[in-house]
């Protein structure tokens, strides 16, 4: 029987990865709605190619646009409102959140609402509201099913294991951009070369975050709600090649990794079809090739966004949700040229200086800390 599935953030890195699996097995799925934020042209074609019943973009002038460009039987929906129409309001069973940023929080929350199963690969909805995000999974009976390659790479470590006979999870971080560069070597860096991955093509918000390593930083929140894991049992390593995409230990001492060419399309792939492992396009693994694979320990010092992450971690409440906030803001004012790239760390830090951590906040008290969150950075100086 076909997977009755909507994607959010069709447009983008993951969702047009997630739309050339299910171009792969199309007779296993049928595709409900899409939603878009302005990437236009692309949209169009997966419209015409998907067939979705419902759709959604950006904001309003963008719907108008689309509307006499796709058949007219399409409902064209836009903005927040839009995004929970393609996220609730469908004959769809299994939400992709592949959006960027915490506007993925709202429409995940209507999909779980609805009795939806999602695949998420949008983390920054976890970190902004992740206690929210359990409980209402718990109450509504829904799976979460993880798309980011480490997330799904624990997950299948897991398989079959007990909760407390684990004793240690490792993600693994590939270093970054700027991973041979030192701290002083970072002043004055370009956005372009901020944007060379050095093994994914990703979307240009990660990409700058796993340069900063607020992304492993994202990574180790997304882990502790996601495996409910304390955080003191999660550890990070550098692994430059990205073929260990993380592993976990026991309490015997055992550690189970997985490992396989960096390839988005094989997570995705799980999430969409698990508990079942259907061939990939993606190119088998050779270790002997490879010959070797390199671990190195993680370097605080030289990655302070990891260090923040983990003590807002601990802190709890509505640290996450700041730290979060603030960096969506820095990185977007590093993208537009406005500041430096070793600011980015600066606007974190300062905004998380100024914030009285709120321990159990319920949903409008979260969206209300996040918007000062990103007014604050946007406020904080371009030098200072
Ligand atoms: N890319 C990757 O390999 C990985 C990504 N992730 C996570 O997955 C998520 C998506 O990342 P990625 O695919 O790289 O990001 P992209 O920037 O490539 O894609 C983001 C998507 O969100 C859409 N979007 C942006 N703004 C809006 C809006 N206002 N309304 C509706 N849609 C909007 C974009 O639409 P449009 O382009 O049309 O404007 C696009 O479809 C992030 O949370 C990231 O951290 C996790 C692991 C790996
Ligand atoms: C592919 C994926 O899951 C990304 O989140 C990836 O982990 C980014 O690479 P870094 O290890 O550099 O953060
Ligand atoms: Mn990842």
């Amino acid at each position: 029987m076909s997977k009755h599935i909507s994607i959010l953030g069709s447009t983008g890195s993951i969702g047009t990865q997630t739309l050339d699996v299910i171009s792969m097995y199309k007779e296993d799925f049928i595709i409900e709605s899409l939603a878009a934020g302005s990437n236009l042209p692309l949209f169009v074609e997966q419209i015409n190619t998907y067939h979705p019943k419902k759709v959604s973009v950006a904001n309003k002038s963008l719907a108008e646009q689309l509307k006499p460009l796709i058949s007219s039987s399409i409902e064209v929906f836009y903005g927040d409102e839009g995004l929970i129409e393609v996220a609730a309001n469908t004959n769809a069973t299994f939400i992709v959140n592949a959006l960027v940023g915490s506007q993925g929080l709202k429409p995940t929350i209507s999909a779980i609402e609805a009795g939806k199963h999602i695949g998420l690969a949008n983390k920054e909805t976890l970190v902004t509201a992740g206690h929210i995000i359990k409980q209402l999974t718990q109450i509504h009976g829904v799976d979460l099913l993880p798309i980011d390659s480490e997330h799904s790479a624990i997950f299948q470590c897991l398989n079959g294991e007990s909760h407390s006979e684990i004793s240690k999870v490792t993600l693994t971080a590939s270093g970054g951009s700027f991973r041979d560069r030192s701290r002083k070597e970072l002043v004055g860096v370009t956005v372009e070369e901020a944007l060379s991955h050095p093994n994914w093509s990703m979307g240009a918000k990660i990409t700058i975050d796993s340069a900063t390593m607020v992304n492993k930083g994202l990574e180790v929140i997304e882990a502790h709600w996601l495996f409910d894991i304390a955080y003191d049992k999660i550890d990070v390593v550098i692994h430059p090649e990205s073929i260990v995409h993380s592993f976990v230990e026991f309490n015997d001492r055992s550690v189970i990794a997985q490992l396989g060419n960096p390839d988005m399309r094989v997570p995705i792939q799980y999430a969409l079809t698990y508990p079942r492992r259907l061939k990939t396009s993606t190119e088998p693994l050779d270790l002997t090739l490879l010959g070797r694979l390199n671990f190195n320990q993680m370097d605080y010092e030289r990655f302070p966004c990891l260090k923040m992450a983990f003590d807002c971690g601990k802190r709890g409440g509505s640290a996450t949700t700041v730290f979060n906030a603030a960096n969506e803001v820095a990185v977007s004012r590093f993208l537009k040229g406005e500041i430096e790239f070793l600011h980015i760390e600066k606007i974190i830090y300062k905004v998380l200086e100024k914030h009285d951590v709120k321990v159990f906040p319920q949903l409008d008290e979260l969206l209300e800390i996040d918007k000062w969150a990103r007014v604050s950075a946007c406020n904080v100086p371009s030098s200072s």
